[in-house]
């Protein structure tokens, strides 16, 4: 992958990020890194301040705690805003404007513009550069403000649920196009969704935060590795000895069967079956046991110095 000379560098690095409301927090303590050149997934459950990270991410809001910096820079400063995209959840185009007023439109907001790689992705979905944005279906919608998003040639493309109205097909692929685009020019993506197979199709890093912060980051790989499903008799002779010596993010009974999973400190002892967990399995034991301690692998976490530089 073409990292734009960007290998090795924080797209976004975050510590004790928080942001109060009059109602309360939204977020709170959030600390991580996002390394530069990944497809990071965003989970958590509704109302854990995935929209208001990627606010304070994009500078729409102000954090009330803590710092967060883009490619080293303030969110808000000339450099973060020009290597950075915001694709929100209502995608707002004029509804008036035909695709390629759409696209001229970007074209003259934005210097870094690359009209072939806009025209690219809306040609490759067959929507006429002549209709109208209001006479599109969902997902062509969808495609133009992808188009609208990658034609300002980000380093950093945030996006909030991006795929939530969409069919299945659809959503596979403007998953492909999004996957295409980021590995041909190295963009870094930050992707929120409540999808957790499109998450697993698409994502090599993972964010999940929940009351309390943040609960998993790192390399898809790295979390996967670093849990074990284990399936166990639950009664009677040779049933599975206790697991105190290990991190048991959840532990389920479903008749005479127990099924943990867990993060092993060391050999797994006793009678029980071991298996690879899913990505799926991963994110919803944790979203299921928000007391289990957090895992954040080495490269997510956050230098201190870095996010308040
Ligand atoms: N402008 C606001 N004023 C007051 N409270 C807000 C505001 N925006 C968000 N909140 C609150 O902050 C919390 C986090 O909201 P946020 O939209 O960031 O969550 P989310 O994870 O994106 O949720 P969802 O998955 O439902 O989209 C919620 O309790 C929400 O009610």
């Amino acid at each position: 992958m073409d990292n734009g000379g960007t290998a090795g560098t924080s797209a976004i690095e975050a510590y004790g990020l928080g942001k109060r409301y009059r109602r309360g927090w939204a977020l709170q303590d959030c600390t991580f890194r996002l390394p530069a050149g990944r497809i990071c997934g965003l989970v958590g459950p509704n109302g854990s301040g995935k929209t208001t990270l990627m606010g304070l991410v994009t500078h729409l809001l102000k954090p009330t705690t803590g710092s967060v910096r883009v490619f080293g820079a303030l969110p808000g400063s000339e450099e973060a805003r020009r290597r950075t995209a915001f694709l929100a959840q209502e995608k707002p185009l004029f509804r008036r404007f035909t695709v390629a007023e759409t696209l001229r439109l970007g074209r003259e907001l934005n210097p870094r513009w690359e009209q072939q790689t806009a025209e690219d992705i809306v040609r490759a979905g067959d929507i006429p550069l002549g209709a109208r944005i209001g006479a599109l279906s969902g997902g062509q919608r969808t495609r133009v403000a992808f188009a609208l998003a990658f034609g300002r040639r980000p380093d950093l493309l945030v996006l909030d649920e991006p795929m939530s109205d969409l069919d299945p097909l659809v959503r596979h692929e403007l998953t492909s196009v999004l996957m295409a685009e980021a590995a041909e020019h190295g963009t870094t993506v930050l992707m929120s969704s409540h999808h957790l197979t499109d998450l697993e199709n698409s994502c090599d890093y993972l964010l999940v935060i929940a009351s309390g912060g943040v609960r998993l980051a790192g390399e898809v790989d790295e979390i996967l590795t670093a849990h074990t499903l284990l399936t166990g008799a639950r009664t009677g002779r040779g049933g599975p000895p206790r697991l105190d010596r290990h991190t048991v993010v959840e532990s389920r009974v479903s008749g005479r069967q127990v099924t943990a999973l867990v993060r092993p400190d060391g050999p797994v002892a006793g009678d029980w079956q071991a298996d690879s967990p899913n990505l799926e399995e991963v994110l919803l034991a944790y979203l299921r046991s928000p007391g289990t301690p957090p895992l954040v692998s080495p490269s997510a976490q956050a230098d201190p110095k870095a996010a308040a530089a």
